[in-house]
């Protein structure tokens, strides 16, 4: 496990030193490393620059992620290969996307669950997504299915707005009965898009999700839910609600998903509320940069060293030095409010704004499981005495977040084919201290 973001060691990480004063780790020298699990829709995206009457006239929503049918898809296909405005195409899929980009920033191993088709050629799409894929990812517990995985057509338009059009396949047939208890029981975290309920027909995606939450809620395995796109949520906002507050404790949106679901254009009043369905909260705001809320106990809190900051919430990052904690653990608990302008105010070039949001949940993933590598290694540091959900504090998360979407902007794919650089070159050093 590497350590999450890059700032001073001040906490005897990475605890692979054995230096016998600081790190009492296990004598036998073999470190317990934690996973984390995902659960997707096998996905490759096609990226093509389109105009917006090609949009009009397949008929498809400008920034939404809309199902078509292969029929649709094969045409689109068609018309955007003979027109020669495919860019690029790559494995996608949010959280196959956040599961890679977790695996490339901690060095360590994430279990992706979802399908893939049991007839693999080279060079097709499943051929593809494999190859796109950090070795990192245990790809063991994929479900063999017979039929194509998804494509997600990523349609970009000259104002740089992505639409996806997907065509499904496959990609929505894994079942309850794959899913093993013990695998998740022992995760840091189980993490699912809200696109698990876009399931019809034949699709058994959505109960074998809910088999999943089932498992990781009885044996207190944070979930982890990012909402995908607001026209889902847009649909049945009370349901979403309802079922966070029942299954969620880790909650990850962009602000137009969170207007959906909590009816506020706000992002930090939306993550406020938010924290009466969850314990922790990444609300992404594109050029506005990224907000995060959480709880900590009365008792834990830290004050800022940052200037206070207004807001609909005056002074709302007064605590943000705090780690966060669940909220049923908290014996007062208190409310935690974070935020961060884009690194450097953005790239130069923005390259792609696809998946930099699942760059922003992968961060927030690593310093989660950081912290249990950290307590299944080190269980008597003082760290530990608290009992917080993450290694860092609010503010700490939120720069690496940040910093991990600038990356993933600066590219021109949603997952990171590298970690964060070791230097670097361009920033006052102080950003991560
Ligand atoms: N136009 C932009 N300029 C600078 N930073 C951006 C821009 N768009 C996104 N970002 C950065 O990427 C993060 C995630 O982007 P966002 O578009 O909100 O996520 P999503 O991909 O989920 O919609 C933001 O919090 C911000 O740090
Ligand atoms: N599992 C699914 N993933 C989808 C779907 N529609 C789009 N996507 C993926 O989202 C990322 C981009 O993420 P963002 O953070 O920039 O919004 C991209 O790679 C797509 O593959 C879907 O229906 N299911």
């Amino acid at each position: 496990m590497r350590f999450p973001g890059r700032r001073k060691h001040r906490h005897y990480f990475p605890v692979e030193k054995k230096d016998p004063v600081t790190n009492k780790i296990k004598v036998d020298g073999k470190l317990k490393h934690p996973y984390v699990v995902g659960m997707d829709q096998t996905i490759v995206d096609i990226e093509a620059h389109v105009s917006r009457e090609l949009l009009e006239e397949f008929d498809l929503k400008i920034g939404l992620s809309q199902l078509v049918t292969s029929e649709l898809a094969e045409k689109l296909y068609d018309v955007i290969s003979e027109q020669g405005l495919i860019i690029d195409q790559h494995a996608g899929g949010t959280i196959g996307n956040t599961m890679h980009n977790y695996s490339v920033l901690a060095d360590d191993r994430s279990v992706l669950y979802g399908v893939m088709s049991e007839n693999i050629k080279v060079g097709n799409y499943a051929y593809r997504y494999l190859c796109n894929t950090s070795s990192k990812v245990d790809l063991q517990h994929l479900q063999p299915v017979d039929g194509p995985i998804g494509r997600a057509f990523t349609l970009i338009t000259e104002d740089g707005e992505r639409t996806f059009a997907i065509d499904s396949g496959v990609m929505n047939r894994l079942t309850p009965d794959f899913i093993d208890e013990d695998l998740i029981k022992n995760a840091s975290a189980f993490v699912v898009s809200a696109y698990f309920t876009r399931c019809s027909g034949e699709d058994t995606l959505d109960k074998a999700a809910m088999q999943a939450i089932e498992y990781a809620n009885k044996h207190q395995v944070p979930v982890v839910l990012t909402l995908g796109t607001r026209f889902m949520i847009e649909e049945k906002p009370q349901w979403w609600r309802d079922f966070i507050r029942d299954h969620v404790q880790v909650l990850a949106m962009n602000e137009e998903e969170a207007e959906a679901l909590l009816g506020t254009s706000d992002p930090l009043l939306a993550a406020e509320q938010a924290l009466e369905l969850a314990d922790l909260v990444l609300c992404t705001a594109g050029p506005q940069g990224l907000y995060m809320a959480g709880y900590t106990d009365e008792e834990h809190k830290r004050k800022t060293q940052y200037p206070l900051l207004p807001g609909s919430i005056p002074e709302f990052n007064q605590y943000e030095f705090s780690r966060p904690i669940l909220k049923e653990n908290c014996r007062e608990p208190l409310k935690i409010f974070s935020h961060i302008a884009p690194y450097m105010g953005g790239p130069d070039e923005i390259k792609n704004t696809n998946g930099a949001g699942d760059g922003a949940l992968a961060a927030v993933l690593h310093d989660i499981t950081a912290n249990v590598f950290h307590k299944l290694n080190v269980p008597e540091s003082s760290k530990h005495g608290i009992p917080a959900m993450s290694y860092s504090s609010l503010a700490q998360i939120c720069k690496y977040a940040n910093r991990v979407s600038f990356e993933v902007l600066s590219q021109s794919s949603p997952r990171l084919s590298k970690g964060l650089p070791d230097r670097e070159d361009s920033l006052e050093s102080a950003y991560w201290h």
